[in-house]
């Protein structure tokens, strides 16, 4: 048995091999200590090596699936070992033979299938990369819904496209292995690198006529040489890690590069866009808006906030389709409410494709199907937008299909195919039959209990069955000289003493059981080919069922998209071909969320960028407090951009947006230590990105760039980095900064303008009021914001005594402040008061609380000096 363990596991040398052996997949050497760390199970041995133990660790089959995600997780590949044959066939070739076992899967982050190990709302993406010559093409597939793509990618845009998809799994010839492994690192997808020859343009093409079952893939579009040669490399992996069995891919569409918004990774991260700042799906934008109410729905969302479009038609269809949902309160809520019903039919598709299917799956598309026809019946076609009308057309016409479904399956099938019960009775009269045996012999030996009972005189005589004895005849041992003596030994054959019972059989029992055993064996063996025969008629259905589930998909985020809309306040934003960006009373919808949530309201906000010229630049210098909203306000505005160009009604009053290309977002001096660059090094880097990138389409967000060195460094740097966006760039800006200095720049540079968000003072205290205002702001409050955070009234009281010596030193021309500051006396010597700002007040309400004396109140006391208190503790109102 070693000796095939070793020959099976040096062909997947770098996979952990589960080895089948009866109820358990075993692992051995070196994967078993791996695994038993991995999974935190016991390590034993077995057996010895070459004069060494052989460490083992097993997990049991039927929860094989559960440590196969841990595995996956920590960035293991498994390759599965089964049994091909029982130990009976293996017997019949001697009595030595070892069963013999084959790797029927090699289950790797981006060829999983199982429900139980994917993320209903997420894609699970498997991407290839290569290139010829000079160029470069990336394709992608989800096996698990059978979406196939593929497009012209150089080096430079391959990491905003793979940050847009985020692939479990990105798989390279080997010669660029190097090259990209800090890429795919950085995305958190596993690198899995080929022989380049199965990237081969020409084998590629072949491989791919051969799985569509066409003589040529013209049909299908004109692929470039590097894009046959990622989709072949795909390809060849999925038939490597499935053994043959291709799972059902739709036909590749091309993907042009120029018709989704280009975002990359750090703009992605920076606006939260799928996963928030702090990691996982909470907090994001794609969770703040998800109303999605099926799963493809919402994959589709995820789909859509990656990638909005740059195609004017295509946004404008989309929006048609929200529009008349979002008017259409009653028919939107008849829709959610029936979509809620459809089940996840592309991944059950595809199961079944992959022969991981089961009658559930089978069941899925029945009501997947079903429920199609129900939502077609609430839509009038000659009512609705072009987009709706399209998806409209897919969910009717698989009559037969579901007829067939329908007729065969209970309502409410198992999970496995294997143990039966999932056909309805009364659709096939030979399993109704054996059924009927089955059932019946269940009921016999329900009699011949009563029977012995009678028979031997013991009325606690029972029959029962286990996997070992089968059906047998229990007493308890009190019985003992009874059973065991003649006449009854004569009918009851003893089979076993346990500790309190005694089990027999009779020939009368064993008979029946073997009519049983076969009456059930035939019964089963006609339910898996009855299940076969529905599962080809499913799959012979493919396209149309899978077209309809992506009609569904879209009707389901169409209808999600209006909810919102009508539930948020949100407006459809005009979107066309001019430069235009004018936002009136825009919100931040997570951030507004959260407010609400702790019963604050947000403050909505303006945002109109005019180029001064056709094509010219058009930047907004905003200044202001910390703490004050700036951030939220850049983000805001960037993620209108982007929700209005997925197709979405976006959270605003009003909103004309001339299309965006492109979306650049930076946060100055966000450590990235994980990558070992030194936070200043990541904020260069990062901006450098967007100078060299962005053209007068794109739409830039920076916040706080060049705060991450020294004042006049940084100062420098930003003032640089404002004019290269404004005379070279000629794009669309939000530019927030600390530097002060910077503001003079509006009145030299046409294009660029002065906001500010509004602070009030009020007792050397700053209190937000998040509005942003034309104009500059007229200094920082950064020390008022520190004492707010906490810090020791001592450094607070420094600090305000550092900045007045900085701020007249300046005033005054000094040439050397520091100078200035090194006369002030140190805190430490002497932690006096600012003598600038007012000392702050006594608390009145501390003041009036202490003059109190609970007890002597009277309930309307109280009552009362509930009411002064709260009147002493509100500030002055706005003047
Ligand atoms: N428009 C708004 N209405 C209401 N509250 C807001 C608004 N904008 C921001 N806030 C609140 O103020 C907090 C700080 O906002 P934000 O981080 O945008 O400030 P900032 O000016 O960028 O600060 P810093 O310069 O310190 O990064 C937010 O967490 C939010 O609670």
């Amino acid at each position: 048995m070693m000796a095939q363990y070793l020959e099976i596991k040096a062909q997947y040398r770098d996979a952990l091999l589960f080895y089948r052996m009866g109820d358990f997949y075993e692992l051995f050497f070196d994967d078993a200590v791996a695994a038993a760390a991995a999974l935190d199970i016991a390590l034993t041995r077995r057996g010895k090596h070459q004069g060494d133990d052989i460490p083992m660790c097993g997990v049991p089959v039927h929860s094989a699936e559960g440590y196969l995600l841990t595995l996956i997780r920590r960035g293991f590949r498994v390759a599965i070992a089964e049994q091909m044959e029982n130990p009976a066939e293996a017997r019949k070739r001697g009595s030595k033979s070892v069963v013999a076992r084959d790797v029927v899967r090699l289950v790797t982050p981006g060829t999983l299938t199982e429900e139980s190990l994917l993320d209903a709302r997420r894609h699970n993406y498997l991407a290839a990369y290569t290139e010829v010559r000079e160029a470069g093409a990336l394709a992608w597939c989800d096996m698990s819904t059978g979406e196939l793509r593929v497009m012209a990618c150089d080096r430079a845009r391959l990491g905003p496209e793979l940050a847009r998809l985020m692939p479990r799994e990105l798989l390279v010839p080997e010669p660029l292995e190097t090259d990209l492994r800090p890429l795919s690192e950085e995305l958190g997808a596993a690198l899995t690198a080929s022989a380049r020859a199965s990237f081969d343009s020409q084998s590629a093409e072949g491989r791919l006529c051969t799985l569509y079952g066409v003589g040529t893939l013209e049909g299908f579009g004109s692929f470039s040489r590097a894009e046959l040669g990622a989709l072949g490399g795909l390809v060849a992996y999925l038939d490597l890690t499935q053994r043959g069995n291709l799972p059902l891919l739709r036909p590749p569409v091309r993907e042009a590069a120029a018709q989704v918004m280009l975002i990359d990774a750090a703009t992605r991260r920076n606006l939260e866009l799928t996963a928030a700042l702090a990691g996982g799906r909470e907090g994001s934008l794609l969770a703040a808006i998800d109303t999605t109410v099926t799963a493809a729905g919402a994959r589709l969302l995820e789909r859509r906030l990656s990638s909005p479009s740059c195609v004017l038609g295509e946004i404008h269809a989309r929006q048609a389709a929200v529009g008349l949902l979002h008017q259409e309160a009653s028919l939107r809520a008849e829709l959610r409410r029936a979509l809620r019903q459809v089940p996840d039919m592309d991944r059950a598709l595809s199961r079944l494709a992959l022969e991981r299917g089961g009658p559930r799956d089978l069941a899925a598309i029945r009501d997947g199907l079903a429920q199609a026809g129900q939502i077609a019946g609430l839509l009038d076609p000659q009512e609705l937008p072009e987009h709706l009308q399209q998806a409209t057309r897919a969910l009717g016409g698989h009559d037969p299909l579901l007829e067939a479904l329908d007729a065969a399956l209970v309502a409410d099938p198992p999970l496995l195919a294997r143990d039966g019960g999932f056909i309805a009775p009364g659709h096939d009269a030979d399993l109704d039959e054996a059924r009927r045996l089955r059932d019946e012999g269940r009921s016999v030996i329900a009699g011949m209990q009563a029977d012995y009972a009678r028979q031997t005189g013991i009325t606690a005589l029972k029959i029962k069955h286990n996997n070992v004895l089968g059906y047998f005849i229990e007493t308890t041992a009190t019985h003992a000289e009874k059973m065991l003596a003649p006449p009854l030994s004569e009918t009851f054959i003893h089979r076993q003493t346990t500790a309190n019972q005694l089990r027999f059989t009779t020939v009368e029992l064993s008979e029946m059981e073997t009519r049983i055993l076969n009456a059930g064996a035939h019964a089963l063996e006609l339910e898996k080919q009855l299940f076969d025969g529905l599962r080809r008629a499913v799959l012979e259905a493919a396209g149309i069922v899978s077209a309809c589930a992506r009609a569904l998909a879209e009707i389901d985020l169409a209808a999600g998209f209006a909810e919102l809309a009508a539930s948020g306040d949100w407006c459809a934003p005009r979107v066309d071909d001019s430069r235009a960006f004018d936002i009136q009373a825009g919100r931040h919808p997570v951030v507004e969320a959260a407010l609400r949530r702790a019963g604050d309201s947000f403050v909505a906000n303006d945002c109109t960028l005019s180029p001064a010229d056709t094509d010219g630049a058009a930047i907004r210098l905003l200044t202001g407090p910390n703490m004050a909203g700036k951030s939220t306000f850049l983000r805001q505005n960037a993620l209108i951009a982007v929700l209005a160009q997925a197709g979405a009604f976006v959270p605003a009053q009003q909103a004309h947006i001339g299309l965006v290309s492109q979306v650049f977002s930076r946060v100055g001096a966000s450590d990235d230590l994980a990558r070992g660059r030194s936070t200043f090094m990541v904020e260069m880097v990062e901006t450098a990105a967007i100078l060299n990138q962005a053209d007068a389409r794109a739409l830039v967000i920076l916040d706080e760039i060049g705060r991450g060195t020294a004042t006049w460094d940084g100062l420098s740097i930003a003032w640089a980095v404002l004019e290269h966006l404004h005379d070279i760039n000629r794009c669309r800006a939000l530019f927030a900064t600390h530097y002060h200095e910077m503001t003079g720049l509006a009145a030299r540079l046409r294009g660029v303008e002065n906001a500010t968000v509004a602070v009030r003072e009020w007792e050397g205290e700053v209190i937000f009021l998040h509005e942003v205002r034309t104009g500059a702001a007229d200094r920082s409050y950064g020390v008022q914001v520190a004492r707010l955070a906490g810090l020791p009234e001592a450094a607070v009281t420094r600090a305000r005594e550092i900045l007045t010596a900085l701020e007249s030193g300046e005033r005054e021309g000094a040439r050397n402040p520091v100078a200035l500051i090194d006369e002030l006396p140190l805190f430490a010597a002497r932690p006096a008061p600012a003598p600038q700002s007012p000392a702050p007040k006594a608390d009145p309400v501390a003041e009036r609380l202490a003059a109190v004396h609970p007890d002597d109140l009277s309930p309307r006391d109280a009552l009362a000096l509930l009411y002064e208190l709260k009147a002493l503790s509100r500030p002055p109102s706005d003047p």
